[in-house]
């Protein structure tokens, strides 16, 4: 018995292998032309690997043997099925790796992509296999029976490499791997060996294998793939030789003078040929990679196609930008920045420092790294994708001198410096896939004007607003609208309300009926990068929730008859301070305001209600700073001296005050409610928390009930039906529900797998669907 046989033991799947095994098995059907593409795809990053690993062991690699991919199809000598075999140069794996990578590493994108099948739906579901890291199991999308035989180079790792065969079938949830009993027949590297299903016979003729190779694998992969191909050749017929007649020279040439003959035309006579079918390895990515061809010659279709295999996305990217450059140290290279249609579903979870990984750094078409490290793209741009391609780099290139070079930093802030100019132009272009409202204007750019205080400005001059007047405004558009003497640029927010909601704000009203526009900024972002920006083109920005407006037209007479008004209400403001206790520091004559009695502004080092909401929302441990508390009540309160209730409560007060009469204590208390509600709501129109919600009602019913003649005093009748004890059988019930029920991972698993599983396969576990149309 051979020694392989007896190692030849069956090993389980790990739970969540098995199923991410079964639902790709089961639900990815319609789309399993991908099998090729991932396995090329895993082929290509084993000879990246090795390629790297050669680079510090230099042993590991004698530079000349070749480093590449090649496919296969083979059919069975029974003419019924076959095989197509994947064979790499590459890092190969151990017996251990074998195991571990195939069948039990549930790598980290695993949990993601079970979590994503729930949403599954089979158009797009091919391409969340590559998104989140299953590839190989696609094979058993085609295959009966999987084969992967590999063995690792020589090195520190695996000083004595051996040749090891993992083994599965498609129908069975185990696996099992033992020594290549041939032993090393690979040098270096894997061979993949799919046993076809009989439904998958398509996948034999070589042709289909290249048409799909060409779609999808050709514009993404940077070693050489070559296909086992017959093609149809010309060759000589090689005839039986025809005795050649000696000539007549020859024969006569026995003394006689020579003579001369007439010379005679002779016809050339095309060999004669016939057609042979020979089997040779063709080139299939031959062509320079998409990125080095000039964009002109670069259909649309292309790009999409080079952007899906390249990025695993589904969705075509939005748009890009194709070009060559040169880093400032004389390195010149070709980009291709790419912005894909959508977000990372978790973009905005993600901390700040993200990773690049889809920037793909080549050198001279070579993949060297998407690690740029400190470089990293800025969480703004981190989702756009790039393949920067460089000439050559001024030095050796290894991971770690790369880092310390400036060159990542020039590419970093060219990428950057790109990107920002195709947003200028689709911008400008606007189009039906990037309207004006478009989220990159709203959001993205945002981001980059809110955290990335390097390109503040830049990024700023992209973003657009809704303003009292008009949607999609930019500062630029802004500033061209600004009217005489404006020497700031107005804005409102409160993040969370709709644009109308604040269109109707108490701070908005006198500058909306004048005719000036306001931007009305309703995202968490707005606050900060407004913060962060300070002014646009030497304007300051005004918070119109703050003290400090001007409208920038005040004429001499104006500003008397604040004063005068300042004047009359006198008696009425130095009251209502007494009213106002904590919740201002002051009470003014205010100018903002034509239709609302009164308003509580925060003062320039005061926090607006927006300000104390974000405030609360991200410094959960500050709530108690006590420089927090104290500019909370920089608040002032702000009456409007046109509003007939504000009249008045001024004269009432001054009746109430008035000399020489004794004061009417009724009055006082019924003024002194009427000033709470007012304060109250002041607060509430400017955004604020009442202190005390129930108070406040409080107050407002009993003014109610003044209004509708009811007495205030009159008592509500409270008795009610009182809750019946405590149910004696509940102990008993929560036990037994315990006893019965699944945890939720359970549920969900039960569920999903139900689903997935309707009208798919049958009882043995095979797919029913579809198979005589292929
Ligand atoms: N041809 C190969 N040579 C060496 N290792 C391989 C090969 N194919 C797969 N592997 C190993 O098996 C692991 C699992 O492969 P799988 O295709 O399932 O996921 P992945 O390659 O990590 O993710 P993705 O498909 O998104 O690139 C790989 O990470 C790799 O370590």
């Amino acid at each position: 018995q051979d020694a392989s046989d007896t190692q030849r033991v069956k090993q389980e799947y790990q739970s969540d292998v098995a199923r991410l095994r079964k639902i790709v098995i089961n639900s990815l059907y319609s789309n399993r032309d991908v099998f090729i593409r991932e396995l090329i795809s895993n082929a290509n990053d084993a000879l990246e690997k090795f390629r790297l690993t050669a680079l510090t062991e230099k042993d590991l690699y004698d530079g000349v043997s070749p480093l590449n991919v090649t496919v296969q199809a083979v059919k069975n000598e029974d003419g019924v099925g076959g095989r197509i075999i994947i064979t790499d140069t590459g890092i190969g794996m151990s017996a251990e790796e074998l195991t571990s990578n195939l069948g039990i590493l549930a790598k980290s994108g695993t949990s993601e992509f079970l979590a994503n099948t729930d949403s599954l739906d089979t158009t797009s579901s091919g391409n969340l296999i590559g998104a989140f890291g299953v590839g190989f199991y696609s094979s058993f999308l085609v295959a009966d029976k999987v084969t992967v035989t590999s063995i690792p180079p020589k090195s520190s790792k695996h000083p004595n490499p051996s040749q090891n065969v993992f083994s599965s079938s498609a129908d069975e949830g185990t696996f099992e791997v033992y020594p290549d009993p041939r032993g090393n027949t690979l040098g270096h590297g894997t061979e993949v060996t799919l046993e076809l299903k009989t439904d998958a016979k398509q996948y034999l003729v070589t042709s289909n294998l290249m048409k799909l190779i060409n779609q999808h694998s050709v514009f993404s992969t940077s070693f050489p793939i070559y296909v086992w191909n017959e093609v149809e050749k010309e060759v000589p017929i090689e005839e039986e030789q025809e005795e050649i007649p000696q000539s007549d020279s020859e024969t006569e040439d026995d003394g006689e003078e020579a003579v001369v003959e007439e010379e005679k035309v002779v016809e050339p006579v095309a060999p004669k040929t016939k057609k042979i079918m020979v089997s040779q390895w063709e080139h299939m990515n031959s062509q320079p990679p998409l990125w080095m061809r000039d964009p002109k010659t670069v259909t649309d279709e292309e790009y999409g196609l080079l952007y899906q295999a390249t990025f695993k996305d589904f969705q075509k990217p939005l748009t890009w930008t194709h070009f060559t450059g040169d880093s400032g140290d004389g390195v010149s290279f070709r980009a291709l920045i790419y912005v894909p249609s959508h977000l990372p579903n978790n973009f905005f979870e993600q901390t700040t420092e993200t990773s690049t990984s889809d920037v793909k750094l080549f050198v001279k078409h070579v993949f060297i790294t998407s690690d740029f490290g400190e470089y990293a793209l800025p969480k703004w741009a981190s989702w756009v994708k790039v393949i920067i391609d460089a000439e050559d780099l001024p030095l050796n290139v290894s991971r770690e001198t790369l880092q310390s070079s400036a060159f990542l930093k020039q590419i970093k802030n060219l990428i950057i410096r790109r990107l920002l100019q195709l947003f200028g132009r689709i911008a400008k272009e606007e189009s039906r896939e990037i309207p004006r409202d478009h989220w990159i204007y709203n959001t993205v750019l945002k981001l980059g004007a809110a955290d990335d205080s390097k390109n503040r400005e830049r990024t700023a001059a992209l973003t657009r607003y809704t303003t009292n007047q008009r949607n999609n405004t930019s500062f630029d558009d802004y500033i061209s609208n600004k009217k005489q003497g404006q020497h700031q640029i107005f804005y409102l927010a409160d993040m969370g309300k709709p644009a109308e909601h604040l269109a109707g704000s108490v701070f908005v009203e006198k500058l909306h009926a004048r005719g000036y526009e306001i931007f009305l900024m309703n995202e968490p972002l707005d606050e900060v990068l407004i913060h962060g920006l300070e002014s646009w083109k030497g304007i300051k920005f005004q918070d119109v929730a703050k003290a400090g407006l001007k409208f920038g037209d005040d004429s001499e007479e104006e500003v008397e008859s604040t004063a005068t008004l300042a004047e009359k209400f006198a008696p009425l403001l130095n009251w209502l301070k007494v009213q106002v206790g904590e919740h201002a520091r002051d009470v003014v004559v205010s100018d903002r305001l034509v239709t609302s009695p009164c308003a509580v502004v925060a003062d320039s080092f005061g926090l607006t209600a927006n300000v104390q909401r974000l405030m609360s929302a991200t410094s959960r441990g500050a709530k108690n700073d006590a420089m927090q508390e104290m500019m909370k009540k920089q608040k002032v309160l702000e009456i409007n001296p046109r509003s007939p209730l504000i009249e008045g409560l001024l004269h009432r007060v001054e009746q109430l005050e008035a000399d020489g009469t004794e004061r009417d204590e009724d009055l006082a208390v019924e003024l002194e409610e009427v000033a709470a509600i007012l304060i109250d709501g002041a607060l509430v129109r400017s955004g604020f928390e009442v202190t005390d919600s129930n108070l406040f009602l409080t107050r407002v019913d009993r003014v109610l009930r003044r209004s509708l003649g009811v007495s205030e005093t009159a008592p509500t009748d409270t008795t009610v039906k009182p809750a019946p004890p405590v149910d004696p059988s509940l102990s008993e019930k929560i036990l037994s529900y315990e006893e019965d029920a699944k945890t939720w991972d359970e549920f969900i698993n039960d569920e999903l797998e139900a689903q997935l599983e309707v009208e798919e396969i049958n009882e043995q576990g095979n797919v029913v669907v579809g198979h005589d149309e292929l």
